[in-house]
């Protein structure tokens, strides 16, 4: 059974590169004896959700509140950095472009890789149904992604994150650089993915969407979680799948 238990869950980025980490500065502090932390960013602050089979969670927030974040950390990308994170059921992470791929490698390269990550042993029958549902050129398998359009590689993404059925569905930023033609079949296989999924959390800017889809929605500021509202009307179906970003 699916679930997702995170309580007071924390995550520091580490700020690389924004203080003066010279190694020469480096060695004299640790000559004068001082330590020399790295300066971090709290992203996640102290936050407790759980969700089980038929939560339809929504995140809002204004600019940088954490909602990616709390994805990327439920999806397993950032490990949390104090707190307790237990999730039981298989991820499929929606969460934007270029997630997990190496653009110097070939498409179909890169599908197999993708659905290693996922768990799955890619067969060629697999990369074939999935470079199929993708309508591009056959000869482009055998191109490195960094040849693809945006629309094209979101295209090989969407199409690979897709393939299979989730117990837990994440959504992010997604399918904005998507043309017409390929948006329509693309609802159409994320619709029954989100119907087919135990769990599903959309961060979004569109408040609409969210109360349209949503069992609940958590609205966070820096890092923390503001209130938690339950719309009453909810549909798991009828969505807008192209987001209003702010
Ligand atoms: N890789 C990173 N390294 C350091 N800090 C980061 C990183 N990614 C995000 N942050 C910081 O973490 C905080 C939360 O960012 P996050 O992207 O999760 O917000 P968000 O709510 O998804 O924002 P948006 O609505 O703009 O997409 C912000 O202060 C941001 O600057």
């Amino acid at each position: 059974m699916a679930s997702i238990i995170l309580r007071d869950v924390c995550l520091d980025y580490p700020l690389y590169g924004a203080y003066d980490f010279s190694l020469k500065r480096r060695l004299l502090g640790r000559l004068a004896g001082a330590s020399t932390p790295t300066p971090t960013i709290r992203a996640i602050d102290n936050i407790s959700i759980e969700a089980s089979a038929g939560a339809r969670i929504g995140l809002a927030g204004p600019n940088g509140s954490g909602k990616s974040t709390l994805l990327r950390l439920i999806a397993g990308v950032y490990p949390a950095s104090s707190g307790h994170v237990g999730i039981t059921g298989n991820i499929v992470p929606l969460l934007g472009l270029n997630a997990g791929v190496n653009m110097d490698f070939v498409a179909a390269e890169n599908i197999s890789l993708l659905l290693r990550i996922s768990g799955r042993k890619p067969t060629p029958a697999m990369i074939d149904e999935i470079w199929a549902f993708t309508e591009l050129e056959e000869r482009m398998q055998r191109l490195p992604l960094r040849m693809f359009s945006s629309g094209m590689l979101m295209r090989v993404l969407f199409a690979t994150a897709t393939a299979f059925p989730a117990d837990i569905l994440l959504l992010d930023e997604w399918l904005s650089v998507v043309d017409e033609n390929f948006s329509a079949k693309a609802e159409q296989r994320l619709l029954k993915l989100v119907s087919q999924a135990a769990i599903v959390i959309i961060a979004s800017h569109d408040h609409d969407l969210l109360r349209r889809t949503c069992t609940s929605i958590v609205h966070l500021d820096r890092g923390r979680i503001v209130n938690t509202v339950y719309p009453e009307i909810h549909s798991a179906y009828p969505f807008e799948l192209r987001e209003k970003r702010a």
